[in-house]
């Protein structure tokens, strides 16, 4: 996978939920009620993660979660990055 231009980066972004681009990564932060729902949000993005085969980093704060994207393998932010936030965008309206 290609690295993307930060030109690139900040265009895809557009089509993207309230993602921000900070420190190299798609960052973007999740609210929920409990820590349950936390861990559910978190079980729903495994699969997605092990059929790309891209993986998200992962803070959980009780009922908070941030997700960090970024592709290690490239030392940046790929389309994988993009694909990945979408399919977690996809999810999350279901969670709330
Ligand atoms: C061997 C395996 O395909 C690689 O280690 C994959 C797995 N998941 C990954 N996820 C992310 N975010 N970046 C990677 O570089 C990466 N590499």
């Amino acid at each position: 996978m290609n690295k993307l231009s930060e030109d690139e980066i900040r265009d895809k972004l557009k089509n993207l939920n309230n993602w921000e681009y900070k420190d190299n990564k798609l960052v973007k932060e999740f609210k929920f009620n409990t820590f349950d729902d936390s861990v559910n949000f978190l079980k729903l993005i495994q699969p997605i993660a092990d059929s790309l085969d891209h993986h998200p980093d992962v803070h959980i704060y009780y009922n908070r979660v941030i997700i960090e994207l970024t592709t290690h393998d490239a030392g940046g932010i790929t389309d994988l990055d993009f694909k990945l936030a979408e399919k977690i965008d996809d999810l999350s309206t279901h969670v709330r």
